[in-house]
């Protein structure tokens, strides 16, 4: 996936060491990559300052004091942006949610916090702030959270130009573009989400009598999630007449946690005969020890007994990287498919991969 968004040109951010290790090893240039995260260790940052990646998203003071700590022992400098929580609520779950005042993310405004942050990282001559960021959260379908947010970042961006001589080069208003899971969901397309955002942007600068910023965004969901479908194999069915029809497949929460982390909602079909009349209402779970493995809950299907293949679209983002290997399950293998050819891209998981970090006592 680095490969491939770097072959496009795009950049990419990484969450944590392990993510900025396989974009490196995936070919993304260190220049084009920045790093987010609300406790990112010491040697995280250190790792990013060797490998003199592109920027670092800083989210609090302990950061900075520790990005401070790197770039003197290695005689360097750093760019950076200034992670900000808008005060903006998304509509969304709260756990995907990340705008508001009390998310773990970011410096809030109100108290003060983000000014005082500023601050400290405008007079570290080893640090470069070259803008402000902000992330309201995920799956988000209306524009009216993003033009608030814009709203409320330039309205900052004034403030400390005027307070602070502070210029944002980079306004990075960040990802959530919701995407297509199901019938239900009122996609908003890209060009209206651009139109919307850049229009925003360009009218509250020019009323401030701002020049207007290097725009960034970071859709992560809008790139990959509807690329992706899952296949499942229909192992055993439980009818009790007049009580339940569960449909079990050979999957579930380890492949997919979304809909019992956020009650995210999902179809599946009948992979040959996806076209064909839905004849009944069955809830699509897994093979977890846990009643909460559910995929689907009432979900219209064709008549579809054991053996046959579900087909679950939009799984393409936060499912194989949210996967465990619960109850010991192994992962499954991922596929990339083009003009009727595909390839090997993840193997799927073996017993003994399973077992390969563990010490067995010695006899
Ligand atoms: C800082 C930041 N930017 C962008 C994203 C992308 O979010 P989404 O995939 O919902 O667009 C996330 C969440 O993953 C994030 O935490
Ligand atoms: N993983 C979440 C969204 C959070 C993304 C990380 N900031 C999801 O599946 O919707």
């Amino acid at each position: 996936m680095y490969r491939l968004v770097a072959n496009e040109g795009v950049g990419c951010d990484v969450v944590s060491g392990g993510e900025l290790y396989a974009a490196l090893k995936g070919g993304m240039p260190a220049e084009m990559i920045e790093f987010h995260g609300n406790n990112k260790t010491p040697e995280e940052l250190e790792m990013a300052v060797e490998e003199k990646i592109g920027r670092i998203v800083i989210d609090n003071f302990q950061e900075i004091r520790f990005l401070d700590k790197i770039l003197r022992k290695h005689h360097t400098t750093m760019k950076v942006q200034l992670r900000i929580t808008p005060g903006v609520e998304a509509e969304t779950h709260s756990y995907i949610s990340t705008g508001q005042a009390n998310s773990k993310f970011g410096f809030d405004i109100i108290s003060g916090q983000a000014r005082k942050a500023l601050e400290m990282l405008i007079a570290n001559p080893r640090i470069e702030v070259e803008g402000l960021h902000c992330h309201i959260g995920s799956q988000i379908f209306g524009t009216a959270g993003f033009v608030m947010a814009v709203k409320k970042m330039v309205q900052m961006m004034k403030q400390w130009q005027d307070e602070l001589g502070f210029v944002t080069k980079e306004l990075n208003i960040g990802g959530g573009f919701g995407i297509r899971y199901t019938d239900q969901d009122q996609v908003i397309d890209t060009e209206q989400f651009s139109h919307d955002i850049l229009g925003a942007v360009k009218d509250e600068t020019q009323r401030q009598g701002l020049a207007m910023p290097e725009i960034w965004i970071e859709p992560g969901r809008a790139v990959a999630g509807e690329a992706a479908t899952t296949l499942y194999t229909v192992g055993s069915r439980k009818d009790v007449d007049g009580v339940c029809h569960f449909l079990a497949v050979d999957g579930g929460m380890g492949d997919n946690i979304r809909p019992a982390l956020y009650q995210a909602k999902y179809e599946a079909f009948l992979a040959k005969a996806p076209q064909a009349l839905n004849e009944q209402i069955v809830t699509v779970v897994g093979k977890y020890c846990e009643s909460g493995d559910i995929l689907v809950k009432d979900c219209p299907l064709p008549n579809t007994q054991p053996g046959d293949i579900l087909a679950i679209p939009s799984t393409g983002a936060y499912g194989y990287t949210m996967a465990s290997n619960y109850n010991r399950n192994g992962r499954p293998a991922v596929v990339f498919c083009e003009n009727g050819k595909s390839q090997l891209v993840v193997r799927r998981e073996t017993f003994a991969d399973m077992l390969a970090y563990e010490i067995l006592p010695e006899e």
